[in-house]
């Protein structure tokens, strides 16, 4: 497995059972067993009390983990929303629901308030604490829209990072509400308290290559979670209008370069890829019966600062930085594999640019009253870049040579290359990316060091004066 491989349900090992021990042939056992019977009253309470909590843990932490990632939600803290399900695998949960009261309403009600004078917007946004989530609660609520965040908080990776990110926003002045979008009761008590305009809808499970380690996260997340968030908000009064993350990987087997909006999408080669397109579906149904303005952007590997820890460019600095080799993967007869890498402050301007633009619904209360867009956008950088460059590129940056091994492709859901056609979003957005994937590393290595390393940069820092630019 890989070392940047995110952690799963699968990731704690059951010991085997080792009741079947013959403590009888076993002198040391024997003798523990003899002062136990001759011990007194209180440890042998004390005995049983520690075994009760640590069975009662261990059911805790070998349940099944909870399924999205980059944004989705679980509950957990003093905010959390009831227990968040995974398909068919449902978490426990030790907390009970505790969202709500009149001073969970009056920060909810805070954090979304409108604080420019005209036309601002009052945004949901899903999978806050995620990495696009974060940098677009950001980017709205520095222009005066209202922003509540919604993130489930849970370990496809290192939940701290997100907790970091969730820091960040406080400190912006957003309220990111711990909560599952599976849970419609809570949906609705956030549209009952606030009159959202929009919706950015960031929540999923992310990642290609983890479909085959839990599939059900993706059906959970991508595919039940966003029925849920499209059914509150197609009975919300006022209906607001709907941003979400797609993907490029909907664009599968495709081989007609650049992808388009209207190539062909039927021939996903992963079950992330079948999810986000399946969501494609899903908001055709929910604009054409409710009358729901919907617009999905399709993102082309989108990396920069506080990214996510799942993907390559992140986990290859790791590796490259502690030494460790890493895979770079490439097709059938050495054929080179690339990405349309695109960098996050791109990516921020799309998404905002397409709430800006994004036409009313005309529905309320779930009756539609007219037809309302529905709209899907590619946002790439419009220039592939093979991954060996990539792994080229951060050497140069950590001035670390990496361990490469060059492995073929595995049979896991990638493709091959991804390169982006926006004319369409070029025109209909005014979405002109402007970041190269050096100078967009370049900010990625130096925030990495930062969160990471903040005693080296800062060693460094005052013997070379300064390490950023
Ligand atoms: O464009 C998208 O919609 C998708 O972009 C990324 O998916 P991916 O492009 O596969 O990004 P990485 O997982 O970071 O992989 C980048 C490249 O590195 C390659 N790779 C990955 C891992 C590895 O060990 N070696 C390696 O060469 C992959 O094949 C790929 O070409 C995100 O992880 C998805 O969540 C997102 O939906």
């Amino acid at each position: 497995m890989m070392d940047g491989s995110p952690s799963t349900p699968g990731k704690f090992k059951m010991e085997k059972p080792s009741h079947h021990h013959h403590f009888h042939h076993h002198p040391s056992t024997a003798r523990l067993l003899l002062r136990w019977h001759h011990s007194s009253p209180l440890s042998k309470f004390a005995f049983w009390a520690f075994l009760a909590i640590a069975v009662f843990a261990a059911l805790f932490l070998l349940s099944p983990r909870p399924p999205s990632a980059e944004a989705d939600p679980p509950p957990s803290s003093s905010l959390g929303g009831a227990a968040s399900g995974n398909g068919g695998q449902h978490r426990r949960s030790l907390r009970t629901a505790s969202w709500g009261g009149p001073a969970w309403e009056k920060r909810v009600r805070s954090s979304a308030r409108i604080r420019r004078q005209l036309g601002g917007f009052s945004v949901l946004v899903t999978g806050a604490a995620g990495f696009v989530g974060t940098h677009v609660s950001a980017a709205l609520k520095k222009r005066g829209d209202g922003v509540l965040g919604l993130d489930c908080f849970n370990d496809y990776y290192d939940p701290s990072l997100k907790r970091a990110r969730q820091a960040l926003l406080q400190r912006a002045g957003v309220f990111v509400v711990e909560g599952d979008v599976n849970d419609a009761l809570l949906l609705r008590k956030l549209f009952d308290v606030v009159p959202f305009t929009h919706v950015m809808h960031l929540a999923a499970q992310a990642g290609v290559r983890y479909a085959m380690t839990n599939p059900a996260s993706y059906v959970h997340s991508n595919v039940a979670g966003l029925v849920s968030l499209l059914e509150a908000a197609k009975s919300a009064d006022p209906q607001p209008a709907l941003v979400w993350a797609s993907s490029s990987s909907v664009y599968g087997l495709n081989s007609k370069v650049p992808f388009s909006e209207s190539d062909r999408t039927d021939r996903p080669a992963s079950l992330y890829a079948a999810t986000k397109k399946a969501g494609e579906e899903i908001a055709h149904v929910y604009n054409h019966i409710y009358g729901l303005s919907i617009t999905g952007l399709r993102f082309f590997t989108v990396y920069g600062p506080w990214g996510r820890p799942d993907m390559a460019y992140f986990f290859f600095t790791r590796n490259i930085l502690s030494g460790k080799p890493i895979s770079i993967f490439e097709g059938p007869g050495h054929a080179t594999v690339a990405r349309d890498f695109t960098y996050i402050d791109d990516i921020v301007r799309g998404c905002v640019a397409a709430l800006d633009t994004a036409g009313k619904s005309t529905g309320s209360g779930g009756k539609k009253r007219g037809p309302a867009p529905l709209r899907v956008y590619n946002l790439g950088n419009t220039s592939p870049v093979p991954v060996a460059d990539l792994v080229s590129i951060l050497e140069k940056l950590l001035g670390v040579k990496a361990i490469r091994r060059v492995v073929k492709m595995p049979r896991n859901g990638d493709v091959q290359f991804t390169h982006a056609n926006i004319s369409l979003a070029q025109r209909e957005l005014g979405y002109h990316p402007a970041t190269n994937l050096r100078t967009g590393l370049k900010r990625f290595v130096r925030w990495y060091l930062q969160y990471y390393q903040p005693n080296l940069v800062n060693k460094r820092g005052s013997k070379s004066g300064s390490s950023s630019s």
